[in-house]
């Protein structure tokens, strides 16, 4: 319930004045609601229904103002009343459904911007600790659930507001009756209670299975060429029904709980009904026409009881989600490296780097609960506008020394300088002059114009072909049927892969990076157009600094400082000659590797 109610203090922030004065309106409606009950008692009068009852005080006060009229007028004035009552309520609440709906959306949207700009806002870490699908499910289908849930509380607060004004109503009319409903009632709201607790659970199941769900669809469409070249369609199928049958159960469980309460509160409105008329009569001596506007009261009064019901019912079904989506914003607030809102006004677009970036005994553990480390004891230089290669095994930190280098990570130990400013307090400014081209080259499914002005948005058509010529990729862009209005598919499907490589290439080239940093990204390349990139990084050596991540040595000839790692340390590191001349060193070994790789080819 805590996590909803902060959800309510949020509305509460957001939207002011417009929720007290949404909630006003649904309360005289309520009131209207109730007056057009109070109504029948001078129409019952006048129609002589009450019979001993017109000496009554309650009745005789209703009815008084009425008998100052001519007695022909007096029915048709009640009726009209009851009409301008009826049509003012309907106005009312058409009116207020509409503002509510307007102050529903625009909440939606706030806690739906909120929520995506604080993950925006969130460090790597963050991302790398979450599932993408767990995220993806939060934003599509848990964050849905929490505004009904906010609204339904709402609605669940005026119906409450709703049963008050009608129980007073009712104590007035005759208060030994109304304490016998509400005894009935509290009765019901005892033996309900556990369809809420089943509610819950019901809740906590669901969201644990659209996880789930979200996970698995994410996973096996991003691998469904997987799937299909090795033929495991039937596993896949036999997994989705299962989940699907959960699912289905879930939903079906959670409507016969509703229907089964319900359904208690029908029964016992009969049997209630039919209990007071006889108390009422046998005992209680009430006159036929009191017990006539009693059971009016209560025949209106009861559907609240049972919609206050549907509604706890409803809210403890979604309180999961509420914590699920709180749990997410805390932890990606807690992860904040950035205010979105102060980025652009902090950032000095005309920043390069001068002196370089200096390591110093940077060590880095994924998980600090394991005595593994990605990296350990690493000093570095990297010269401005200077040519880095970082080499070695799979799995020997190089991926990892290149985010702890643009501070994407923090190291658990050390420090990383860039131009002799502790990169935590520059991070943000520096990856505004860094181009990152990573192993898995990443195109959005938008032309390739779009694509290649992400980074760059006021760069000419001139500016495009240069580095689309840079990155050895306007050939074939100019053979595109729409060349740069083409739309390229997800995630650039329709390109090849080294084709995609060249298009990020030109898209990391467009921004005139301060810092180049190319990790694995010409490794789809033919050998014919990796020549062609080799040419375009001698042609703008010394104007940017450009480091270098290859498992093709070849590609790193030219490299005026490589750096060798080998499970998480620095080996070697010295020009590529003076590596390649240390015959005992990992460098020469990794050379002869390959060298006689190219032999057998
Ligand atoms: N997100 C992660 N969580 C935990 N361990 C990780 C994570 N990413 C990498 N590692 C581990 O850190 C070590 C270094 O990984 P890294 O990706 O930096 O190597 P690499 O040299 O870039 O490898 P490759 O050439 O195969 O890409 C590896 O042992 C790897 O298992």
């Amino acid at each position: 319930m805590r996590h909803l109610l902060v959800y309510i203090q949020k509305l509460h922030r957001f939207a002011g004045i417009q929720l007290y004065l949404n909630m006003c309106g649904m309360m005289l409606n309520s009131v209207l609601a109730g007056i057009s009950v109070v109504l029948l008692i001078p129409l019952l009068n006048l129609l002589n229904l009450t019979g001993t009852l017109s000496n009554s005080s309650v009745i005789s006060s209703i009815a008084k103002p009425l008998q100052q009229l001519p007695s022909s007028a007096q029915l048709p004035a009640v009726l009209a009343l009851y009409v301008v009552l009826l049509i003012t309520q309907a106005t009312l609440e058409r009116f207020i459904s509409q503002r509510n709906i307007q102050m529903e959306q625009r909440f939606i949207r706030h806690i739906r911007t909120d929520m995506y700009e604080a993950m925006l806002e969130a460090n790597w870490p963050f991302f790398l600790r979450k599932r993408k699908s767990d995220l993806t499910n939060i934003m599509t289908t848990e964050l849905p659930r929490v505004s009904y849930g906010i609204f339904t509380s709402l609605q669940l607060v005026m119906n409450l507001v709703y049963t008050v004004v009608q129980i007073g109503l009712a104590i007035w009319l005759s208060y030994q009756l109304t304490a016998l409903v509400l005894i009935c009632g509290l009765l019901l709201v005892f033996v309900t209670r556990k369809f809420v607790f089943a509610s819950r659970s019901l809740g906590d199941e669901m969201t644990s299975l659209m996880q789930t769900y979200m996970a698995g669809m994410t996973e096996h469409f991003n691998g469904i060429k997987d799937i299909k070249s090795n033929r495991t369609e039937q596993q896949h199928a036999l997994w989705f029904r299962n989940l699907t049958k959960q699912m289905e159960r879930n939903v079906v469980h959670f409507s016969r709980v509703q229907s089964i309460s319900q359904y208690y509160y029908k029964v016992a409105a009969g049997v209630f009904i039919v209990l007071f008329v006889y108390i009422a009569t046998a005992f209680v001596h009430v006159q036929p026409s009191m017990l006539l506007l009693i059971v009016v009261i209560f025949s209106r009064l009861w559907p609240k009881f049972a919609s206050l019901q549907a509604g706890w019912e409803n809210i403890a079904q979604i309180l999961p989600a509420c914590k699920a989506l709180l749990d997410l914003h805390t932890e990606s607030e807690q992860a904040r490296e950035f205010n979105l809102k102060q980025l652009s006004v902090d950032i000095d677009s005309k920043w390069r780097m001068w002196h370089g970036i200096e390591c110093r005994d940077i060590s880095y553990q994924y998980d600090t609960r394991f005595a593994t480390y990605a990296l350990r004891h690493i000093h570095l230089h990297i010269q401005a506008n200077s040519m880095v290669a970082i080499v070695g095994k799979s799995g020997a930190g190089k991926s990892t020394l290149i985010d702890l280098l643009i501070g994407l990570i923090e190291p658990q130990q050390g420090e990383i300088l860039i131009d002799g400013v502790p990169i935590q307090h520059c991070a943000a400014q520096f990856r505004r002059m860094v181009s990152y081209v990573s192993q898995d080259p990443f195109l959005f499914h938008l032309t390739l114009r779009e694509n290649l002005r992400m980074g760059a948005p006021d760069a000419s058509e001139e500016k495009l072909w240069e580095a689309l010529r840079f990155s050895a990729a306007h050939e074939f862009v100019k053979k595109l049927p729409q060349g740069l209005d083409t739309v390229i598919g997800d995630r650039g499907v329709r390109l090849s892969g080294g084709e995609r490589q060249r298009i990020v290439l030109a898209r990391a080239i467009l921004r005139n990076p301060s810092v180049l940093i190319l990790d694995e990204a010409t490794s789809a390349l033919d050998s014919e157009n990796e020549v062609h990139i080799q040419q375009a990084l001698e042609r703008i050596r010394g104007t940017m600094t450009i480091i270098v991540i290859a498992h093709r040595l070849s590609t790193i000839r030219n490299a005026d400082q490589v750096i060798v790692l080998d499970q998480g340390t620095i080996v070697q590191q010295g020009s590529y000659q003076q590596l390649a001349q240390a015959s005992d060193g990992l460098f020469s070994h990794l050379l002869k590797h390959q060298e006689l790789e190219v032999v057998h080819h």
